[in-house]
């Protein structure tokens, strides 16, 4: 099956611009803020009101920003709030340490469906990542914090990049991959198989917190939706990297 594509927008006009250029999810959250910064309530409500009138039946998500695990009430009470802005999930980060497991678990026990979405940059606790892929969550999900430091791909070994979407499917959960991926990461993520890989980066004309561009959203779903895609004889982690000539990476 495909891997369906997650766009990630912090206007109105983006989240259109997404629909219009062949997104499978959209996805709400301010990128000039952190990987996971959260966009305000009534911008959230506006966004999603847009979609709707445009006719959009796309799932929405939202991040509630960056909350830190320790304060488990501010991150319900952020869940809370921005769930009743309309949105299909919300997406909660997920550092590594202790507190993960409690968080999950009150993630998983909150009335509103939420994706935790695990920060990579210091490697990944499994038995966190297979706690979450046994409760009643909407999804799980992994993604860098530092964009600066390169891709999923350079923050994690390719085998614990598989390991982390086998354990989330086995347990029936839906999986989904993100962290700068660019174009020439398409390969790639189609090796891992999620059922879903989220992009702001590769869509932006300069950095994640500038303008979505559609020309690039255009040719990023292009070669997504393609059934082959050419590679060379290039390796990044043991996985190969395409040739996309012509194309923005
Ligand atoms: O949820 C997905 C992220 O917004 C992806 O952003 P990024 O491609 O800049 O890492």
């Amino acid at each position: 099956m495909a891997v369906q594509l997650l766009v990630s927008v912090r206007t109105a006009d983006e989240a259109l611009a997404a629909l219009r250029g062949g997104a499978d999810f959209i996805d709400l959250k301010e990128p000039r803020t952190g990987a996971l910064g959260g966009l305000p309530r009534a911008i959230i409500r506006g966004i999603v009101a847009a979609l709707r009138e445009a006719g959009s039946t796309l799932p929405v998500s939202a991040t509630i920003g960056d909350v830190p695990l320790g304060d488990l009430n501010g991150i319900l009470d952020c869940v809370g709030a921005v769930g009743s802005c309309g949105v299909d999930i919300v997406k909660v980060g997920i550092e590594r340490g202790p507190q993960a497991f409690a968080v999950l678990d009150a993630l998983a026990a909150c009335s509103h469906d939420v994706v935790p979405v695990f920060l990579a940059d210091q490697g990944l606790d499994f038995a966190a990542v297979a706690h979450a892929a046994g409760l009643p969550l909407a999804g799980v999900m992994v993604d860098t914090a530092d964009k600066r430091a390169g891709s999923l791909f350079d923050a994690l070994p390719a085998a614990d990049l598989q390991r982390f979407v086998d354990t989330v499917r086995a347990a029936g959960q839906r999986v989904g991959v993100a962290g700068a991926l660019r174009v020439h990461h398409l390969p790639a993520v189609h090796a891992l198989a999620p059922d879903f890989a989220g992009f702001r980066s590769a869509v932006c004309n300069g950095s994640r917190g500038s303008a979505l561009d559609a020309a690039r959203l255009q040719a990023l779903v292009a070669v997504a939706r393609a059934s082959a895609v050419p590679t060379v004889a290039r390796f990044m982690g043991g996985l190969r990297v395409p040739a996309v000539a012509g194309l923005p990476a």
